[in-house]
């Protein structure tokens, strides 16, 4: 198993430059099937497992995807599936982002259903109880979702019963080209969707009013294909953020949206963390002794649940007790148990936790069990004594790119050990380099000709 090992103790200090945002991404690159003509052109794609997977779901339902350094091209003119397979949509919850698009353009789909996880169960309710009222037909069978829409979508009056980001996403998609107009009430407000929503319009889509509770779609006849730049990743620079005030530092975190972080700049500064805001990004300097807070989640703008695990590990260094409430997932506190390895002292009452402050924290062998549970887990290693090493390092990689040479420009010492089978796989993949490839025939070549020059050589002679 790959780890990342850190030895605590060291000061970050520097600039972080913060990548595009993943759970902004993952709907845009999803939305890119809606485009009947034309090439779509998404900049500051960021390079995770989760992108690689959801540009898999797209090529096996047809779409032609071209990277170019951080940019993604992709053409959805010649759709050839509707059909999400079993083992990439199992792999990613956020594949079931393509069943909104997919019912708009194809008027049917099927995928399987998206299961629970380690944060909680998850349910798809509201996404379905939306496509039912635009006139989808669901039918359940085997492991999968089929809905089938006879002619197109109507446009419906939808009240979500949560704000789910995901429904209000894929509601949106599904609505952009339905016969007449949606208006999603109790909609989720979370930047991600007013970035999506920013791509529809490019595309020539009608969406008004995202970012606030209640959405209007007026349904188009078509989309095209537009380009588009991704917001940075709000969770992303929060985790650095949390990363430079756990070890009393002073980093630049280039690119943070300030109207984006609001709760977590406020809680830094209830807690004595100096935070300075530009247009470019955000400051943080955390030279004094930090001070207690409380911590509740909520949808935005309320405190992210996101950044939960990662605010937690700061409230185990400030002075006093602290209660954290998680109110977004039912069973977010898997990073607790491995918090305590390392020392801490936390008790955990349903959905409340209660942490105590300024209890001395020791490096430990952690495993991350979800992805925010990792970066966790990793601040607190900044801040501990001696050696963590973190396993678990997949669902890290799912949300962070790069997070060890970043941490270790800001001067941590951190690195990636990886795997004897890591070993094998990236020579694998490394031997499938068209460059490399070329090598080998080459080399192949060489020696063939070689054995040939041999046998022919005595018969000559
Ligand atoms: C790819 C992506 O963008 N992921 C984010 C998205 O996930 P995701 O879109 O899955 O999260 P939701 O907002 O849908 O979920 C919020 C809550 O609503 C519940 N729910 C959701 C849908 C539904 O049909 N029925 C239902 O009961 C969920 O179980 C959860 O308890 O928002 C979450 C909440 O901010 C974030 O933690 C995730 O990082
Ligand atoms: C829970 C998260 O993502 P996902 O919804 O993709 O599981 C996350 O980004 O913290």
């Amino acid at each position: 198993m790959s780890k990342i090992i850190v030895r605590g103790g060291r000061t970050l200090k520097g600039t972080v430059r913060v990548h595009g945002a993943k759970n902004s991404v993952l709907p845009i690159l999803a939305a890119s099937l809606l485009a009947e003509q034309g090439s779509s052109v998404i900049h500051d794609v960021p390079a995770l497992d989760d992108v690689t997977n959801i540009l898999q779901v797209l090529a096996a339902l047809g779409v032609y995807a071209q990277h170019q350094d951080d940019s993604v091209k992709l053409n959805a003119e010649s759709l050839t599936s509707w059909e999400a397979p079993y083992e990439l949509v199992r792999k990613m919850r956020a594949s079931f982002l393509v069943m909104g698009p997919l019912l708009a353009r194809v008027g049917k789909v099927r995928i399987s259903l998206p299961g629970g996880c380690a944060i909680g169960t998850r349910p798809i309710d509201q996404h379905l109880k939306g496509f039912e009222a635009m006139g989808a037909e669901i039918g359940f069978g085997q492991g999968s979702i089929e809905a089938t829409v006879n002619g197109k979508l109507r446009g419906a009056r939808i009240y979500l019963d949560i704000a789910s980001v995901g429904a209000t996403e894929n509601i949106m998609m599904a609505a952009a080209t339905a016969d007449g107009t949606t208006i999603i009430e109790n909609a989720a407000k979370e930047p991600e969707i007013v970035d999506l929503a920013n791509f529809l319009n490019a595309m020539g889509a009608k969406v008004r009013g995202a970012g606030t509770g209640i959405i209007r779609i007026e349904g188009v006849e078509r989309l095209h294909a537009a380009e588009h730049q991704v917001i940075p990743d709000r969770v992303e620079a929060g985790t650095y953020m949390i990363a430079a005030a756990i070890t009393g530092g002073d980093v630049y975190v280039d690119g943070a949206i300030r109207d984006h972080l609001g709760p977590i700049i406020a809680k830094l500064e209830e807690m004595g963390v100096q935070v300075e805001c530009d247009e470019n990004g955000i400051r943080v300097c955390a030279l004094k002794p930090l001070r207690a807070v409380d911590v509740k989640t909520l949808p935005y703008p309320g405190f992210p649940t996101d950044m939960q695990a990662q605010m937690m590990t700061l409230l185990l260094v400030a002075d006093g007790t602290s209660i954290v409430t998680e109110t977004v997932f039912e069973n977010r506190f898997m990073h607790v148990d491995e918090l305590i390895k390392m020392g801490a002292e936390i008790k955990v009452d349903g959905r409340t936790a209660i942490v105590t402050g300024g209890t001395k924290l020791s490096g430990a062998s952690v495993c991350a069990t979800d992805l925010r549970a990792g970066a966790a887990l990793i601040c607190a290693a900044l801040a501990a004594d001696g050696n963590t090493e973190v396993g678990g390092l997949h669902h890290i990689e799912r949300g962070y790119v790069n997070i060890v040479n970043k941490l270790a420009g800001l001067g941590a010492e951190i690195y990636r050990a990886p795997s004897p089978e890591d070993v094998i796989k990236e020579s694998e993949k490394a031997a499938l380099q068209p460059d490399n490839l070329m090598k080998q025939f080459e080399q192949r070549a060489a020696a063939s000709a070689e054995v040939v020059i041999r046998n022919i050589q005595p018969t000559l002679a």
